[in-house]
């Protein structure tokens, strides 16, 4: 499919913003249509916004780089008043895994690459809120119209809204059963020690049908509580379907030359206890199989980094503990060499080996050729960049698309030669429980 343009502004964009009183972004979504956006970061920023302003899109192996030209298209002409830095315009959108990607249930409405730039949008940082009114066509006064009548309708909004009740889980599928998996496992451990692979990262997918139709929002504002040290995003391009998720991994921020990503790779359940949690720590940054195989993952990112940047700086491994799972976790920065665009280092990066393999080429071909379902936009990159080429992508994972009475969620684990199906059977299932948890 070739790119469309739908989201050329020749005419040029004009944004207002105002500060307004706190609102509830939840019951804001609540009432917007799709398209529909959430993002919020562990360091605090928070933004809800519906609508599309303009919206680019892009299919196959070039996909980065179309957005990219695309998008300078969309913000070549740009005339915003009354917001602060946090405010400033910013496409948000995200990637299909696999370049060769052709979306199947339950990924109808989401093509190779998405991004908006939204029409309403709420901003909340830890000094205010604000709101931004965004059109083509229409002239600075016709948009501060809109401000002041939108501003008015937020002040019936509640500041806070109670929590809705989980939708409640009617029934769950795998849509990879146990014994295929032990399957899938074995011929790709076979593939390593075939020496075509080091590591490949093999996913399931499990239907969720609930017993009422899931409010998104809902769901991630119970995660904000449960899953403080993670990313948060809902992206909900058409009415068909929103993918969401708390992901803990953050595939790069820049900002300026400054990079700063990780690896995170290995995981070992919690311990009822301080002291088995403990334990359970130690076995991960001890255990040979899951050094070695976290090692790869950070060197990988180095490597990626290195032909981009003036000086790459790894850090000391540490474990990140998060509510239902620890994971052993590198710290990686970077100065880049010159003026870089986000979307550069995100196709330099994607997939890492933390959700791919390596050799690369040869993990996703693994990846399509043993998977029964649909990656979609599962372990892609979802976040948003701005004029200057700046931006934030967190890894998708953690996540699931949400239609009405339906959730699919992802879980994928790292497979090595020594991998047993198993142990990677049950720790896929803790990375569904995130949001399992939520949904029941
Ligand atoms: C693939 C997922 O997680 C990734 C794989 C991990 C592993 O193999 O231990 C750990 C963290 C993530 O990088 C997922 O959550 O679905």
């Amino acid at each position: 499919m070739p790119p469309h343009r739908d989201g050329q502004l020749s005419a040029g964009l004009v944004t207002r913003t105002c500060r307004i009183s706190d609102v509830s972004f939840r019951a804001f979504l609540a009432g917007r249509p799709a398209p529909r956006i959430y993002w919020t970061t562990p360091d605090g920023l928070e933004i809800a916004a519906s609508g599309a302003v303009a919206r680019v899109t892009a299919d196959g192996s070039d996909r980065f780089e179309t957005i990219r030209d695309q998008a300078s298209d969309c913000f070549a002409s740009v005339d915003t008043e009354g917001g602060t830095e946090a405010t400033r315009p910013r496409l948000f959108g995200g990637f299909s895994f696999h370049a060769e990607h052709e979306p199947t249930p339950p990924w109808d409405g989401f093509p190779g690459a998405e991004f908006v730039l939204p029409e309403i949008q709420l901003t909340r940082t830890d000094t205010g809120t604000w709101l931004t009114v965004s059109a083509r066509d229409r002239t600075p006064d016709e948009v501060e119209e809109t401000l002041s009548e939108l501003r008015a309708e937020l002040d019936e909004l509640p500041g806070m809204r109670p929590r809705e009740e989980s939708p409640g889980v009617k029934s769950t599928r795998h849509t990879t059963a146990r014994e295929e998996w032990g399957e899938q496992v074995r011929q790709a451990t076979e593939r390593i020690r075939a020496g075509e692979l080091q590591k490949v990262v093999l996913a399931t997918a499990l239907e969720v049908e609930l017993e009422n139709p899931v409010a998104v929002p809902d769901t991630l504002e119970r995660l904000r509580t449960s899953y403080p040290e993670c990313y948060r995003f809902l992206f909900e391009p058409t009415t068909a379907g929103g993918f969401f998720g708390a992901p803990p991994e953050r595939l790069v921020s820049l900002r300026g030359q400054t990079v700063e990503t990780e690896a995170l790779a290995g995981s070992i359940a919690r311990g009822e206890t301080p002291e088995e949690d403990d334990e359970l720590a130690e076995q991960l940054a001890e255990s040979e199989k899951v050094r070695e195989e976290h090692e790869l993952v950070a060197e990988t990112i180095r490597d990626g980094l290195e032909p981009l940047a003036e000086t790459v700086v790894v850090a000391n491994r540490q474990v990140k503990r998060l509510s239902n799972i620890q994971h052993l976790q590198t710290p990686i920065s970077a100065t880049l060499d010159g003026d870089e665009h986000v979307l550069s280092v995100v196709e330099a990066l994607h997939p890492t080996p933390a959700v791919g393999g390596l050799p690369p080429e040869m993990a996703k071909r693994t990846i399509r050729e043993t998977e029964t379902f649909d990656r979609g936009w599962y372990a892609s990159p979802v976040g948003w960049f701005d004029a200057n080429g700046d931006g934030e992508f967190a890894v998708g994972i953690r996540s699931g698309v949400a239609a009405d009475s339906r959730v699919t969620l992802f879980g994928g684990n790292g497979i090595v030669a020594d991998s047993d199906p198993d142990d990677e059977w049950d720790e896929v299932q803790l990375k569904f429980l995130p949001i399992l948890d939520e949904l029941e």
